[in-house]
């Protein structure tokens, strides 16, 4: 006979609030957590991110700047015990042509959810930062010491909001943890969720565009002073990444201990510098067949770039990647010819049809639900 369980008492949940949970990483992370007895609650105004993100999902759709619905949510799940802060607009181009949008969405609301987050007793705060903000180095590696200097709309409203996220972790009570992510790539490993752009402008979705459209693929810039003239990256899975916020979230608060203060930074990349045409090389490689390839002028306001030669992830979190690049150019392909089936056809955009030949399954195994180690989970704000 089964033991009775009614006086077995539950295992306190462990739930955190995740801003922008139905965009692309948030979503990923959202998982993660729910893979690593971590419930998320979503908060999104679907401004760039699904709802179909969200199925299944505690979610409230609405506006991080929105307080009455911070406070609600606070009041139905008094047991979240940190925020994870991945609500932004992100493309560079946009940013410049936009910075009023961008200032007031990426950093005025952010204030306000801070502002919230801070009234509701809440002292814990994971926030997505940016590489971009670094100044590349003549190595054009960085750690987390290194210069900034953001150079665009949107690379300035995370370096800004660091500093002023700082400030506050000063002034009330409040610790925040900056997570510096290098550039993104890939899909959740079982595709459940994935860049919900149709049109992604960054280099992978413009190669997958190509390999697509059997168009050229446009190599911006030619004459950095790198080894081979094209701009140097640090591409990190989003799956690493969303397991990094896991580790982040279980050993925040001895973090915090060990280092004494109340805001710090990591940086999140794999420590390899991949130029462009390299990228080509290996995209090529996992498509088994070449891309058509037009050499053109530096986007404006575009840099060489740089890569992580930091530790602290790997000290701090016990995090390193497991996801190769070409693991995550075929990830990013599974997901681009998966797409429309999770999300269905997207009203209005100009998506190409045709679909890339992709693997049918995950080929990397156990590794996509590999369960980060259960340390304590953080206590109660
Ligand atoms: O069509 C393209 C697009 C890009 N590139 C080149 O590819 C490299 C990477 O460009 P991405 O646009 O993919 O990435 P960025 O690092 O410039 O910026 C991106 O990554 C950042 C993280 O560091 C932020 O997330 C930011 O929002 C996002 O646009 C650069 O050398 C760029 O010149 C091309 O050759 N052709």
């Amino acid at each position: 006979m089964l033991p009775r369980t009614e006086n077995v008492p539950a295992l306190p949940e462990v739930k955190v609030l995740v801003v922008g949970g139905a965009g692309f990483i948030g979503s990923t992370v959202a998982t993660a957590c729910l893979e690593n007895g971590i419930t998320p609650v979503i908060l999104d105004n679907l401004s760039t991110g699904r709802e179909e993100f969200t199925r299944g999902r505690i979610f409230y759709p609405g506006d991080m700047a929105d307080g009455p619905l911070i406070d609600k949510i606070f009041a139905e799940h008094p047991d979240i015990q940190a925020v994870v802060h991945c609500a932004a607009l992100i493309v560079v181009p946009e940013s410049v042509a936009h910075p009023l949008r961008y200032y007031r969405e990426n950093v005025a609301k952010s204030l306000d959810l801070v502002e919230s987050v801070i009234r509701n007793g809440c002292t814990r705060l994971l926030f997505s930062s940016s590489a971009s903000i670094y100044q590349p180095g003549a190595d054009f590696t960085v750690d987390e010491t290194s210069p900034v200097e953001a150079l665009s709309p949107y690379a300035r409203s995370k370096a800004m909001l660091e500093q002023m996220l700082e400030d506050v972790a000063r002034a009330y009570p409040l610790r925040v943890l900056s997570l510096r992510y290098f550039n993104p790539i890939g899909a959740d490993p079982k595709l459940r969720t994935g860049l919900q752009v149709p049109r992604p402008t960054h280099v992978l979705g413009r190669l997958i565009e190509a390999a697509q459209g059997g168009e050229e693929f446009p190599l911006t810039g030619t004459d950095w002073p790198t080894r081979d003239g094209s701009g140097i990256r640090d591409y990190v899975h989003v799956w690493d990444l969303a397991r990094a916020h896991v580790l982040a979230l279980r050993r925040f608060d001895s973090i915090f201990a060990a280092d004494a203060g109340t805001y710090t930074v990591i940086n999140l990349g794999t420590g390899d510098g991949t130029t462009v045409r390299e990228l080509v090389t290996a995209f090529e490689q996992v498509l088994g067949h070449p891309v058509k390839v037009r050499e053109t002028d530096r986007r404006p306001g575009d840099s060489a770039g740089t890569y992580t030669r930091s530790e602290r992830a790997r000290e701090l979190l016990g995090w390193t990647p497991t996801y190769s690049i070409a693991d995550g150019i075929r990830d990013s392909l599974r997901w681009m010819a998966e797409r429309d089936t999770v999300l269905g056809p997207q009203a209005g955009a100009d998506a190409p049809t045709a679909t890339v030949g992709a693997p049918p399954t995950d080929p990397h195994g156990p590794r996509g639900t590999d369960a980060v180690p259960a340390g304590s989970g953080p206590a109660p704000c």
